[in-house]
């Protein structure tokens, strides 16, 4: 397989060049498998940064790290740093309900809840609080339009939100994620699940939501990496083996495995 890339232009992109995630030595074990071998990587505010590799190299579990998720997994172990602006956050006493209000999380399968459009949205706010209904209203049409679905549902925002289509739902569930206010929004192969026109109207969401939001993407789709975002991590073997510029990782990588894996050798 040869695949064309078209990296996108570097000047598009609206760095801050500020550290959000400061990941140092990080290890993770499921059990007795050690799935994720001494990570360093800082990843930068108000990017998108995309996670590539073969299936089972990781990318998702480091994914999952980075907002706690992995705490429900009881035989799983974490050693080493990671830091959110600058504050560990596996430290004892750090509120994890606060984490992920602050990294939201978006996942392949499409998940609203079997709620109204409508209240999927005003969900988190409610649960953090959140009582007035013109303030509930507010937030439920900045999310939504935030997450570029707005047009589409406001005349139907009563309507259950698995009796829309499936792109339709996966921006439901990025409005979801934007209703608690995030700095980070995760994203587990998020497109994977939809057809092309659906795929598209997500990515370009992508593009937008990097001018609020520090956006970390785990993508299978090599172009789609290439297309929306501005740093890429190739992994392999729970690994991270080459950290760089898209248009870097893409056009001239510096390790051999990176350029077998992109130019389709292997995975
Ligand atoms: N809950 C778990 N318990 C035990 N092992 C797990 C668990 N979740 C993942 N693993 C293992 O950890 C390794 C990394 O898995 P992970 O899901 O992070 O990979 P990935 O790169 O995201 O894969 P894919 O692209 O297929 O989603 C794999 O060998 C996987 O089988």
């Amino acid at each position: 397989m040869s695949v064309t890339l078209k990296a996108k232009d570097a000047n598009a992109s609206n760095s801050t060049g500020k550290t959000k995630f400061k990941i140092s030595d990080l290890d993770f074990y499921y059990g007795d498998f050690h799935a994720l071998k001494n990570l360093n990587m800082d990843i930068e505010e108000n990017i998108v940064t995309a996670f590539i590799g073969p299936s089972g190299c990781g990318k998702s579990t480091f994914l999952k790290t980075l907002n706690r998720m992995q705490d429900l997994v009881s035989y799983a172990k974490v050693d080493g740093l990671i830091s959110l602006d600058g504050q560990d956050i596996y430290q004892k006493n750090y509120d994890v309900n606060e984490l992920r209000k602050r990294v939201g999380m978006v996942f392949q399968h499409p998940n609203p809840f079997p709620k109204s459009i409508y209240d999927n949205i005003a969900y988190g706010p409610r649960t953090h609080g959140i009582k007035d209904s013109a303030q509930l209203d507010q937030i439920v049409e900045e999310s939504l339009r935030g997450a570029a679905i707005w047009d589409e549902v406001k005349d139907k925002l009563h309507r259950k939100a698995t009796d829309i289509s499936g792109g339709q739902q996966q921006r439901i569930c990025i409005a979801r994620a934007i209703a608690n206010g995030p700095e980070v929004l995760l994203m587990d192969e998020p497109t994977s699940a939809l057809d092309p026109i659906s795929t598209n109207k997500i990515e370009d969401l992508i593009n937008e939501l990097k001018e609020k939001y520090t956006v970390v993407i785990v993508t299978h789709n090599m172009q789609q990496a290439a297309r929306i975002s501005d740093k890429t991590a190739f992994f392999l073997n729970g690994e991270v083996i080459e950290f760089d510029d898209t248009e870097t990782i893409f056009s001239t990588p510096k390790d051999q495995r990176t350029n077998d894996y992109i130019s389709g050798r292997f995975g």
